[in-house]
């Protein structure tokens, strides 16, 4: 599903951000992504979008060889890639029901399909009522809920959240937390990268920590620190 083979990465300006890692996500898998400020999360997270290629060793996302995709397959290659964000980037003119909606237009869905999976996926995530609702009416949760919906509404092998409760408190995080382990449990792969450190504790996932660009810890069932 996710294979990262003696992967390296260093930036155009010389900034070596990732050195020799290895990893492999099953499909269904759970797995944290955790380590310190600048340790290469987001560079990792790219890699696995194809916003980067590595420049050594060798990616394959659901069978794909993401170094040799042309400009043209990329877009492709990403309907299989859901993702979240810290800051949600919803379309702040289209309701929640559009935004949803928009991200299965511009993958050339029939409009029969739209009007199926939109209810369906904003009633995964509990948003059936405020469907109308623009992102400025809406909770931060509740956007993030949105921009959930949005990225698994594709069906997704892999769904990607990138500090996804950054900006909620703590019971808002609980609920998505919540949402994010039903998608898994549906049989998405989800990675997400993240600080929080409870959360981590709390849900004994999998567990790879990156620091200073190498993988120092990968655990199958881990806290945000090691223990021994
Ligand atoms: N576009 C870029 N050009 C040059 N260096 C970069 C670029 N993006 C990131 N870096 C550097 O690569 C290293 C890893 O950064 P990365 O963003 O992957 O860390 P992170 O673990 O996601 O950090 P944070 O938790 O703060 O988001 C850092 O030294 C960073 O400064």
């Amino acid at each position: 599903m996710i294979l990262f083979n003696n992967v390296s990465m260093v930036y155009e300006n010389g900034t070596k951000a990732l050195e020799n890692i290895n990893f492999y996500i099953d499909k269904g898998e759970f797995v944290f992504l955790v380590g310190s400020s600048a340790a290469g999360k987001s560079t990792i997270i790219k890699l696995i979008m194809r916003e980067l290629v590595p420049s050594e060793g060798t990616i394959i996302i659901n069978e794909t060889n993401t170094s040799f995709l042309t400009h043209k397959q990329i877009p492709y290659f990403r309907r299989k890639i859901g993702v979240v964000f810290q800051d949600f980037r919803l379309l702040q003119n289209k309701n929640a029901y559009d935004n949803v909606a928009y991200a299965m237009e511009i993958v050339g869905a029939s409009r029969r399909e739209i009007r199926k999976n939109v209810p369906n996926v904003l009633s995964q995530v509990g948003l059936t009522a405020k469907a109308k609702m623009f992102p400025s009416q809406l909770s931060g949760g509740e956007q993030q809920r949105v921009a959930l919906a949005r990225a698994i509404v594709n069906s997704p092998a892999v769904l990607i959240a990138d500090e996804p409760t950054g900006n909620l408190d703590p019971e808002t995080t609980m609920e998505i937390m919540q949402i994010l382990d039903d998608i898994n449990k549906r049989g998405t792969t989800v990675v997400m990268a993240t600080h929080a450190e409870k959360i981590v504790n709390m849900m004994q996932k999998r567990v790879i920590e990156v620091d200073h660009g190498a993988i120092s810890r990968d655990e199958k069932k881990g806290g945000y620190n090691y223990v021994n």
